[in-house]
């Protein structure tokens, strides 16, 4: 499978304040990869870099792909209240033709189950509702890497687990490539191929684990799965949940890799 993005020693600081202290990792095509980490250590400040928000301080972002579409947590401000639900979805592709505009928003509108909603404005719908027009609104766009950042954060848990379900099924069904950042360990490994582990700011990369999971997904069996509860303890343990604060994370990293390759070999 080829890389979709390649980061390479990617850093970032704001004024004399290090975010992410030089993060190399690959996503392939068609992969899902969550990234998780402790609060504040520079998961938003990696996604604003490879989406171009902002230029990095060091290190280099290579998308192997024309474009890539953002969903971002808050759905509130990212749609615009006075356009239909239609018109936003349909704002990112404004350079089309009409018709192929409307009909790329009534696709990616089928796509996440909004059909009939399609002419009314978004705060005339859920919460739930909203995200699923953000969602539409970048697979309409048909980016060549969809990044998301706590993309179901504010929504209730039984939306959360809806917008999970819906999120595997339409990177299945449209072999998308899919970026993740989530404050939530259980979330990375239900929605995961892969899970990058950062460390506290700066971001390192502590972990790049692969998700032994099937594919096909369920709200119950899977998150009862040994292998899912086994992996979700191996997050936490690498994030320090309820634990003291590691010293040296690149020694950390180092001995993580190996018990990883060795788990692998044998
Ligand atoms: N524009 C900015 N100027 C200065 N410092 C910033 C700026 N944006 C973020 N930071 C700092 O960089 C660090 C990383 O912030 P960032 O928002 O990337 O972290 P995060 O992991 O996404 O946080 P959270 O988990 O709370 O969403 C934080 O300490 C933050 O205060």
């Amino acid at each position: 499978m080829s890389n979709m993005l390649e980061v390479a020693d990617l850093g970032h600081t704001y004024g004399d304040y290090e975010a992410i202290g030089g993060l190399t990792f690959n996503v392939r095509a068609g992969e899902l990869v969550c990234v998780v980490g402790p609060s504040g250590c520079g998961k938003s400040t990696l996604l604003r870099t490879i989406s171009g928000l902002i230029a990095p301080s060091r290190g280099d972002v290579s998308l192997h792909g024309s474009h890539l579409a953002v969903v971002f947590q808050d759905y509130q401000r990212s749609l615009f209240p006075w356009l239909t639900v239609q018109g936003n979805v349909e704002f990112p592709l404004r350079s089309l033709p009409r018709a192929e505009r409307r009909a790329r928003a009534a696709e990616a509108l089928a796509w996440v189950g909004l059909s009939a909603a399609a002419k009314k404005r978004p705060w005339q719908l859920s919460g739930g509702m909203q995200q699923r027009v953000a969602i539409a609104r970048a697979l309409a766009y048909r980016p060549a890497l969809l990044l998301m950042d706590e993309p179901f954060a504010s929504v209730d848990a039984q939306t959360r687990f809806e917008l999970e379900d819906l999120l595997l099924r339409v990177r299945r069904e449209h072999d998308t490539t899919v970026l993740v950042v989530t404050h939530d360990i259980d979330e990375s490994v239900y929605l995961g191929d892969r899970i990058l582990v950062l460390s506290g700011s700066p971001a390192k990369l502590v972990a790049d684990l692969e998700v032994p999971l099937p594919a096909e997904r369920d709200q119950v069996t899977t998150r009862t799965d040994e292998a899912f509860v086994a992996l979700r303890s191996k997050v936490a343990r690498l994030l320090n949940v309820g634990g003291k604060p590691t010293l040296d994370v690149d020694k950390w990293a180092a001995a993580e890799r190996e018990s990883l390759s060795e788990t692998v070999s044998s």
